[in-house]
């Protein structure tokens, strides 16, 4: 089975796993609120959190990964979801190369990639951003202000042909890729930036 070792999580061939990466610096309430519509409306039987070493976009460094990984766990209490620094184990920064990792480490699980609709709006950016859309599902969630910019980014252009309907969220981890689904939800409106300039947490 790959090379997993310990401390990794667990999952069984043929169970449907949501990947949230994020920096997470500090986990709040959106992060909680995404996961659990994104286990109801993908139908995903785990959710793990990818505490980020740092997310190669970002020029400022985040706080410690051990500081961020315990308050996440702090925050996010469900029988369902994992926080973890897999991509520290794994010593990935990027998403596509963590997601050929994860693929191998775990023949048959069926990986989601989850987002909040400002990290479709900037997928292009990303390194080998097609390769994760034509080999991953992608869920994407709505998040206040970034439904525009996200419908209408380069990555929703390019992939319109591979867009899931809504109503079939429930399928999008058992759909062919390319294969990506965005679902309007209650939205909420933390951010980890609006936390940091208040005062909420420091680096
Ligand atoms: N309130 C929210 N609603 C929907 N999605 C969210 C929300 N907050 C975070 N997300 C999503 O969670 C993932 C991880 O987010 P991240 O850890 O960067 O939090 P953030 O609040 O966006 O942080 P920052 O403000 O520092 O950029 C991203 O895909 C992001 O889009
Ligand atoms: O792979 C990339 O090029 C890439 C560029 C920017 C962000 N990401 C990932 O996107 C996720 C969200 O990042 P963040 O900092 O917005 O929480 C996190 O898992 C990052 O590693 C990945």
């Amino acid at each position: 089975m790959g090379d997993r070792g310990p401390g990794w999580p667990v999952a069984r061939p043929g169970q449907a796993v949501g990947l949230l990466g994020g920096s997470f610096d500090p986990a709040h309430g959106g992060h909680v609120h995404l996961t659990r519509e994104a286990v109801k409306r993908f139908g995903l039987d785990r959710v793990w959190w990818l505490v980020s070493p740092g997310n190669p976009l970002k020029r400022e460094g985040p706080a410690p990964l051990a500081r961020r990984l315990a308050q996440a766990r702090a925050v996010m209490d469900h029988p369902k979801v994992t926080v973890t620094d897999l991509e520290a184990r794994l010593g990935t920064r990027y998403t596509a190369e963590t997601l050929r990792r994860l693929n191998d480490a775990y023949p048959g699980v069926r990986f989601v990639w989850l987002m909040g609709a400002d990290n479709l709006a900037t997928l292009h950016r990303w390194d080998n951003w097609r390769w994760i859309m034509r080999n991953v599902p992608v869920g994407v969630l709505a998040r206040p202000g970034q439904g525009l910019a996200a419908r209408m980014s380069p990555a929703a252009s390019a992939f319109r042909h591979a867009r899931l309907s809504p109503r079939r969220s429930h399928l999008l981890p058992r759909t062919p890729t390319p294969a990506w689904c965005f679902v309007n939800m209650p939205m909420r409106g933390e951010s980890s930036t609006a936390i940091r300039a208040r005062g909420g947490w420091t680096r």
